[in-house]
């Protein structure tokens, strides 16, 4: 059976001392998406921010990698493999496409020539990228400016990347190409933790769907599994009561 590489079992946490995620637990997988879906103000943010060491862990644990994270520093976080896009694809807008890359891979600390061979697979994964490398980041597209900050994510070489909603504000086509190279990511081996808001186009790539509502899980489930997406998506809106979390089998658990 293969391991969870992020294991995040009863995870409570906050904003000091407002806490306001009480008990989530979820995994992701080498080559897997796990998608955390939810209504505004679920909590979904919030666990992200924890997992890369933004926010406090008041109860429960982070698991990484098979050893507890939950009070390791962001930085060595990032170092350990953890990549965190936020939300917003914060891009630094003054700076060229190929600047805004290799600033990602600085804390590698590698040769230049390291850093043009990073570059180049980003370029291979964003061709888009690559015509514009010589452009401010500031010119591009929002979708461009997203697949950037992806970009940028994966210049740090991580294990884990974690996405808080790549779709935001973008045209339901550009979500599309956005998610198809999500789903090339995964198909990579990356273990990703995608928070959306977008129901449908998160199914798409996902393999585990966990729905967060007031800070706990309502529902955690294989995608092969659901066979309702308005079900899902009334869930992910709280319009369903749910009989507490349904916790399906985890991905390996079915392999
Ligand atoms: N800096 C903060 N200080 C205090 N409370 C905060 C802070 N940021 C967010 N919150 C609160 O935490 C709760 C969870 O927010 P969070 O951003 O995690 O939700 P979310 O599920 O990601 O929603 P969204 O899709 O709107 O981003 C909300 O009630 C929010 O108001």
């Amino acid at each position: 059976m293969t391991a969870p590489l992020l294991d995040v079992d009863g995870l409570a946490t906050g904003y000091g001392d407002i806490r306001v995620v009480w008990d989530v637990s979820f995994q992701v997988f080498p080559g897997k998406v796990t998608a955390l879906l939810g209504r505004n103000g679920s909590g979904k943010t919030t666990s992200l921010r924890a997992v890369a060491g933004l926010n406090p862990v008041r109860g429960g644990r982070i698991g990484y990698d098979g050893q507890r994270i939950d009070r390791m520093a962001a930085h060595k976080r990032v170092k350990a493999g953890i990549s965190y896009v936020q939300e917003g694809k914060r891009v630094f807008r003054q700076q060229t496409v190929d600047d805004n890359l290799r600033l990602g891979g600085y804390s590698l600390g590698v040769r230049r020539s390291a850093l043009d061979a990073d570059c180049d697979r980003v370029y291979e994964l964003f061709p888009v990228l690559r015509e514009k490398r010589r452009h401010p980041a500031g010119s591009l597209s929002g979708g461009q400016q997203q697949m950037l900050a992806i970009g940028q994510a994966i210049m740090a070489r991580p294990r884990l990347l974690m996405l808080d909603e790549p779709s935001g504000g973008l045209a339901p086509s550009i979500v599309a190409e956005v998610m198809s190279r999500v789903a090339a990511l995964k198909e990579s081996g990356l273990a990703i933790l995608l928070v959306e808001q977008a129901v449908e186009a998160a199914v798409e790539v996902a393999d585990h769907v966990t729905v967060l509502d007031i800070g706990k899980v309502t529902l955690s489930s294989p995608v092969d599994r659901i066979d309702d997406l308005d079900r899902l998506k009334d869930v992910c809106m709280g319009r369903v009561p749910t009989a507490g979390p349904a916790q399906d089998p985890a991905p390996a658990e079915r392999s």
